[in-house]
């Protein structure tokens, strides 16, 4: 990410020295067509003390020149600086010449009147310009390893800077992982290319100090990271210790949440929901811990700890009252635990209700080791117990479930009551979808998560024979609740009213 950000500022950077240096060629060029023409046009004779006076006044008021000097037959026989010359000083042979244009070039070429600095040159048949080897200075690179190069059309170099032989660029003009390239051609007005390039981009054209702040702040992310991780697996490592001590002193407990007949109001079952409060950990939402108990292989135990809970609470009213049921949830792992049929078995019978009292709710995570699921859930069958699919609509494999699972009761999932009332199509037509598909099963229907009057309606006109659970006609109780709930119907708790204009009837 950091490499990216630093690529992103190496290509902004780069884009504005290209912008630098072609102002800074448009202004040299400009004043050297500027200055070819002027003298021209003055028509002093040569080297007249008019046509070097006005040589140095141009001189003077530019300084990218270091001299304007008169030719004659390529010899220098005048200069702004050195005045009429004792005898004439035969020009070198220039790097470059355009015969059409009859310009000349020399490129880092000895001072042709001083033979000391390496100047660049350019000239025509009368007039020489010594271009200054600072013109550019104020647009020398900052950054170590970027340089510049101006070419034309024709190939040809009469200017550039920087670490990389320009030919070099030129050939190879595409950016690559160690180089950078940008090149724009005619933006100057005279019809040159401006290459600019950084050769180092990225990490490794930083500095030290940069490099340094990197690797620092590299080093105090990993520590971080290194000690969030280390901290969330020691609270993993505490909630599992936690939960397993709550599990050995059976600290989880068990609320009920009423299921109801909505045509008439009645109770007809509870859900046996877990719950564990941790002094630490605090209110620990069972989705949570459920997983977490999966993850730790502490299923078994839990599970156990909660039939047996459920059981011991519930298991008198279940007696009493032979058409109310209790559904209990079980995970994937539970349904392949071969000794849990007889560890229910025997709850049930200390308590003396019917098997088929208890719905075992069984959620669809995955579509793998099917055939096995589809055996266990045959001998809880055989014994008589039932079987709730739950979750319905969000599993894998609905449909391919239903066929074979023998399940006598779908539990709809709560997402898709909660599309009730909704002004999206979409979800009018996905609700129709689902009733009818639940018409033509023809197995007991619970809606979960009924939260309003509205959505119990709407479920009651769809399906007459459904059955519903959720916080409109009360939220998960103890079972003294629960108790007093049932023999006094909901309305006196919440004051709310069943579906339709069902009254709600005291059971038992
Ligand atoms: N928004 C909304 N929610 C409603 C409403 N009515 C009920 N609920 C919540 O919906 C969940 C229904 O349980 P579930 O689908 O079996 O989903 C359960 C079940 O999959 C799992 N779970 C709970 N207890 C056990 C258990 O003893 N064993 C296993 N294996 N899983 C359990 O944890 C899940 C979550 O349990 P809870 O948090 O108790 O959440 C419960 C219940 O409190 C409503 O009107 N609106």
């Amino acid at each position: 990410m950091s490499l990216l950000l630093v690529l992103h500022s190496d290509n902004e950077r780069l884009e504005a020295y290209q912008q630098a240096v072609t102002q800074t060629t448009s202004e040299v060029y400009s004043t050297l067509s500027n200055l070819f023409s002027e003298i021209n046009k003055a028509q002093h004779s040569i080297c007249s003390d008019a046509e070097l006076k006005l040589m140095r006044q141009y001189l003077w008021t530019h300084s990218e020149l270091t001299d304007i000097a008169r030719l004659q037959d390529k010899q220098i026989i005048c200069s702004a600086s050195w005045g009429k010359l004792a005898s004439p000083i035969p020009l070198p042979v220039p790097t470059k010449s355009w015969q059409k244009s009859g310009f000349y070039h020399w490129r880092n070429t000895k001072d042709a009147l001083q033979g000391t600095l390496d100047v660049n040159m350019i000239a025509n048949n009368k007039i020489l310009m010594l271009v200054a080897p600072n013109a550019y200075s104020s647009i020398s690179p900052e950054e170590l390893g970027t340089g510049f190069i101006i070419s034309t059309n024709d190939g040809y170099i009469p200017n550039a800077f920087g670490p990389i032989d320009p030919e070099d660029i030129i050939k190879n003009s595409q950016s690559s992982f160690n180089r950078l390239v940008h090149q724009k051609c005619g933006t100057t007005g005279s019809g040159v290319c401006i290459t600019v390039y950084n050769s180092k981009p990225g990490l490794l054209g930083k500095d030290h100090t940069f490099l340094l702040v990197i690797c620092l702040i590299s080093l105090v992310l990993s520590v971080l990271i290194y000690i969030t991780l280390i901290s969330l697996n020691n609270h993993r490592n505490s909630m599992r210790k936690a939960l397993k001590r709550a599990l050995r002193r059976k600290e989880i407990y068990v609320v009920f949440q009423p299921k109801v007949q909505l045509k008439t109001g009645r109770v007809v079952g509870m859900e046996a929901l877990a719950r564990w409060h941790h002094h630490k950990f605090g209110q620990v939402p069972p989705d949570v811990f459920v997983n977490f108990a999966e993850e730790n292989g502490l299923m078994p135990t839990l599970t156990r700890v909660v039939i047996e809970k459920a059981i011991g609470l519930a298991g008198d009213l279940l007696r009493q009252s032979s058409h109310l049921s209790l559904n209990l949830n079980l995970s994937m792992a539970d349904l392949s635990d071969p000794m849990l049929l007889n560890f229910i078995d025997f709850q049930r019978q200390n308590h003396e209700f019917n098997a088929e009292q208890l719905i075992f709710e069984i959620t669809e995570t995955s579509a793998s080791g099917f055939e096995q699921i589809e055996q266990s859930v045959d001998r809880f069958v055989s014994r008589g117990y039932r079987i709730s699919l739950d979750d319905f609509g969000t599993g894998y494999a609905n449909l391919s479930w239903l066929s074979k699972i023998k399940a006598s009761e779908i539990k709809v999932d709560r997402s898709f009551t909660h599309m009730i009332g909704s002004p999206h199509s979409t979800h009018s037509n996905t609700l129709d979808a689902i009733f009818t598909l639940l018409d033509d099963l023809k197995v007991s229907t619970v809606f979960e998560g009924i939260e309003t009057q509205q959505q119990a309606d709407y479920v009651l006109n769809h399906c007459r024979d459904a059955l519903g659970q959720g916080w409109h006609y009360a939220k998960p109780m103890s079972i003294e609740q629960l108790q007093q709930f049932i023999s006094q119907g909901y309305v006196s708790l919440d004051n709310i009213r069943p579906a339709s204009s069902v009254t709600i009837r005291p059971m038992v």
